[in-house]
């Protein structure tokens, strides 16, 4: 068996996977090194089951704005199945399968680099290490882990992070959330709609989902306090107290009296996977993003041999971004190994500049893509904003009873065509990919008023948002 390849990707979550396909696709060799299973924090930890469990939440709300139905309560154990089905029973055969059809050697261990071009692996059960080598490129793709902040007694208490909570065997009865971003608003809602008798989001600043559009994570408010999801702003935690092992947890607030609680959750954002990962033999820092320039290329390491994608490189932390680096980084790569024209448009990120598209899938469902109207302030742009309610269009109306939503564009006013866009309310989702059309491609106002939405669908919003706009 060879240990030269010409890229080796370390780490076979949805980025590595599509950097070493597109690599190969390209007519080079490759090897991808895993330390846990195929498929990465996405497939078994993360968006997969997540999305499992918010599901059937989900369901039961769209059902409950339509008057004539009923639904009854969640069968949790189902639930639980299907999340289970879903991560495939954390069996990675089927993806190591597609990885030895492209072909891509697949191997297991974990891997840290061993000077220039050169990775070193460890497997897991005592085997012998393999030193592999790269005539080109490697490539890290080693994600991203939960942050535990330093408050006294928080990770002697053993939390739930993103791993715990999407694996989780039992919905807690009472469940604390310490932080108000994505991870936080959609795990609450699934605990909460599974069957928590008592969910508290703690928040440090005054709103959820700060990064967003103020009235987002205003709408989710509104639409967790109905729920009977206790949502506390500007909380900070002084310390926890957990005696038993899997017991009850005390949290020690600021100020108040503690909350004692089943279970906590601490979903405080990601620290990038690089801690144990050899970047010193490189001359890089462990522990830090690894910056990359727009073909992913490491911009600190000589020699333009090392490339990092997807959330290691911290740009935009989400599965769909990293796997779009990921196919620039391995067509670029391929092209520079063999010589060929390496400038192609495809081959560079440029849809991390205009803001990467998210959807978070609580209900109302938060949709954004581009800029925030204070991102594109900042950025000096002459912006104007128009704004307009989701459920006053028929197409919203018609899906359920007491339809709440939001939507707003941000413009720039010199050029006339959309820097940002974001929407909230149930069902958005879908009407995101034609605002990261129109925000990517920076289709003229006057052009968009001729992509006429269909009636009476919720997408009649462009024609609201426009006329708002004057025309
Ligand atoms: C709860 C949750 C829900 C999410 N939901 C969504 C969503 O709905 N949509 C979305 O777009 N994004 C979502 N995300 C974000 C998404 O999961 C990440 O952006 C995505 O997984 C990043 O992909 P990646 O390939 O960079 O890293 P990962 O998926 O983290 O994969 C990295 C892989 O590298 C391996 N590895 C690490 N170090 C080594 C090493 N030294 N040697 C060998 N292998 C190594 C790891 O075992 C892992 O398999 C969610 C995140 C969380 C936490
Ligand atoms: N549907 C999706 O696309 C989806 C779902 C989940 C996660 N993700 C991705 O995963 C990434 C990580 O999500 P996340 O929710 O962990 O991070 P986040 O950055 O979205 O939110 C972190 C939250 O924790 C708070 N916080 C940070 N430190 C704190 C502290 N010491 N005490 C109290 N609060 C603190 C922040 O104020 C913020 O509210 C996101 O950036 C997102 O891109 C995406």
């Amino acid at each position: 068996m060879t240990d030269e390849f010409d890229v080796i990707v370390i780490g076979a979550g949805p980025a590595g996977e599509n950097a070493a396909a597109r690599a190969v696709r390209g007519g080079l060799t490759a090897a991808i090194v895993e330390d846990r299973l195929a498929g990465g924090e996405c497939s078994y930890w993360a968006c997969i089951p997540s999305k499992a469990l918010l599901r059937p939440v989900d369901l039961m709300a769209e059902v409950g704005r339509v008057p004539g139905l009923s639904l009854g309560p969640i069968e949790v154990s189902k639930v639980l199945a299907r999340r289970d089905e879903a991560v495939s029973h954390f069996d990675d055969s089927g993806q190591v399968e597609w990885i030895d059809s492209v072909p891509i050697e697949f191997v297991r261990g974990r891997g840290r680099l061993d000077g220039v071009k050169r990775v070193r692996v460890t497997p897991r059960d005592g085997g012998a290490e393999r030193v592999l080598t790269a005539r080109h490129a490697v490539v890290l793709a080693t994600g991203s882990t939960a942050l535990v902040p330093p408050i006294p007694g928080l990770a002697e208490a053993k939390p739930w992070t993103s791993h715990e909570v999407t694996a989780a065997k039992a919905v807690p009865e009472r469940l604390v959330v310490l932080g108000g971003g994505v991870v936080a608003c959609e795990m609450a809602q699934a605990m909460h709609g599974l069957g928590a008798r008592q969910t508290t989001v703690l928040i440090r600043g005054g709103s959820l989902l700060s990064k967003l559009e103020p009235f987002a994570g205003e709408l989710l408010a509104e639409s967790f306090s109905e729920a009977g999801i206790d949502v506390r702003a500007h909380t900070g935690v002084a310390r926890v107290e957990r005696p038993e092992p899997g017991g009850k947890v005390t949290v020690h607030l600021a100020e108040g009296p503690p909350l004692e609680a089943d279970e906590l959750l601490v979903a405080t954002g990601r620290v990038p996977a690089t801690a144990d990962l050899g970047l010193g033999t490189v001359g890089l820092p462990g522990g830090r993003t690894v910056e990359v320039d727009d073909s992913m290329r490491a911009t600190a390491v000589e020699g333009g041999w090392l490339y990092a994608v997807g959330d290691v490189n911290g740009r935009a932390l989400l599965t769909h971004m990293g796997k779009y680096q990921a196919r620039a980084c391995g067509d670029v790569i391929a092209a520079r190994a063999k010589g060929g024209d390496d400038t192609l448009p495809a081959m560079r990120d440029i849809a991390d500049e205009y803001g990467a598209p998210q959807v978070v899938f609580t209900d109302p469902q938060i949709c954004a893509v581009g800029r925030t109207e204070a991102a594109a302030r900042e950025a000096g742009f002459p912006v104007r904003v128009v704004e307009y309610d989701l459920g006053k269009v028929s197409g919203a109306y018609l899906l359920g009873d007491g339809y709440r939503g939001r939507a707003k564009a941000v413009v720039d006013e010199e050029r006339r065509v959309l820097l940002g866009v974001t929407f909230a309310g149930p069902g958005a989702a879908e009407l995101l990919h034609a605002a990261t059309i129109a925000v990517t491609a920076e289709v003229p106002l006057d052009r968009l008023w001729h992509a006429v939405p269909s009636f009476p669908t919720v997408s009649e919003i462009w024609l609201r948002l426009l006329e708002e706009y004057g025309l």
